[in-house]
């Protein structure tokens, strides 16, 4: 095989992308205006995978759209390599630009879609490029076909393939995988990840599915109502939620949330859940008798435990054996709130068992349950 980095080279090289207190407000006429983002930052390494997660209406594609400069600025900033783009129509942004919408010319072959792009260079050249590609993308047999007719699948593909062709510093991709079925994303995922590593896009990419940003990203960026409400790396997040709202969206299954009160004893400080007991916490800034949300991963919690204090004890309406680990949705007394409390593998709970547990101290995270922001 040519070697790839041979063919494909010719990148521009790896370039910061900033996005500087970024707005956008909708004007319909007879509407009232909508603020889809509001004040956005964010500061991208070059060469960097970032992931953008968030709720269905947070504005992540409005974001994109902004970036690739397919929607006005209301204001603020984007500046690509320290150089300001908000102002530069789209084509001379150099951007790749792999959306959801395929957009590939119905008169043309995949072939001449995917070098439409390159119509500059020597022809000899375009067709290595489009071949390497192609092979890489596992797509070679779909080259010499017309777009009508092809699935979503392979449409998603041809389009991930026209936004990688031309090496751009700056790869937007918005649910680039979402129409492949379980083995063609995995391959897909994997040769994404290894192309941007060896040519250094600068990428964004927007994705419901918490796994493919996990894989896939350097850094996540959480977002809700049009502002980023985390930023780090995919175990900074998971581990060290900074709020109730990033600690709900990421992590499947999800988190268990539960009311309680603090309780401090000496240099210890607890919570007290229900009637069901008290779990010890490592967080410091929390008041005796303050009311809190109390936040703990499935998980994170640790079964067959006799100590009597700074445990949660409940009985189990369910519990499923998942081979792997057993998962018990748990009733709290003086609670109507499902807990869901990962088990151990070859323990075996039955529905009606009281249980018995807790989780590290570190990994018992409290929060305001106004503001919603992460006592520590
Ligand atoms: N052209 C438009 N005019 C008015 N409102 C718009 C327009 N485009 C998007 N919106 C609104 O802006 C908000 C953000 O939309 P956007 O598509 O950016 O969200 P998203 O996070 O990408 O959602 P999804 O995950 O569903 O694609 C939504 O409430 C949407 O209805």
């Amino acid at each position: 095989m040519t070697a790839v980095n041979d063919v494909l080279s010719g990148a521009s090289t790896a370039q910061s992308l900033v996005l500087d207190r970024l707005y956008k407000t909708y004007e319909s006429r007879g509407r009232e205006s909508f603020r889809a983002v509001r004040g956005l930052d964010l500061e991208i390494e070059p060469g960097e995978m970032v992931a953008l997660l968030g709720p269905s209406g947070c504005g992540k594609t409005t974001t994109l759209r902004m970036i690739a400069g397919l929607e006005t600025v209301t204001s603020g900033d984007i500046r690509i390599g320290g150089a300001s783009v908000a102002d530069l129509p789209a084509r001379r942004r150099n951007i790749g630009v792999g959306f959801e919408s395929y957009a590939l010319y119905p008169p043309l072959s995949v072939r001449e879609n995917l070098a439409y792009g390159l119509k500059a260079r020597k022809a000899k050249d375009v067709r290595q490029r489009v071949d390497v590609l192609a092979e890489r993308l596992g797509m070679t047999e779909l080259l010499d076909l017309r777009p009508a007719g092809l699935s979503s699948g392979q449409k998603q593909r041809i389009a991930l393939a026209r936004a990688l062709i031309r090496n751009p510093p700056v790869l937007l991709l918005d649910e680039p995988l979402s129409h492949l079925d379980a083995s063609q994303r995995q391959r897909v995922r994997r040769e994404l990840k290894v192309l941007q590593r060896e040519f250094g896009y600068t990428t964004i990419v927007v994705t419901h599915d918490q796994l493919e940003a996990l894989s896939l990203a350097d850094r996540m960026a959480v977002m809700d109502g049009g502002v980023i409400r985390q930023f780090g790396t995919p175990d900074e997040i998971f581990d060290d939620p900074a709020n109730l709202f990033v600690a709900d969206f990421v992590g499947e299954p999800k988190i268990n949330l539960i009311e309680g009160t603090v309780r401090a004893h000496g240099d210890r400080v607890t919570v007290q859940v229900g009637q069901s007991g008290e779990l010890l916490t490592a967080a410091r800034s929390a008041a005796d008798g303050q009311r809190v949300t109390v936040g703990v991963r499935p998980q994170d919690c640790r079964t067959g435990i006799g100590a009597e204090a700074t445990v949660l004890r409940g009985e189990i309406r369910v519990y499923e054996n998942l081979l792997e680990f057993g998962q018990a949705t748990v009733i709290l007394p003086g609670t109507d709130t499902p807990i869901t409390v990962q088990t151990a593998p070859g323990d075996h709970w039955s529905h009606g068992d009281t249980i018995r547990f807790d989780a590290h101290p570190e990994r018992v995270y409290l929060f305001d349950p106004e503001s919603g922001e992460r006592l520590r």
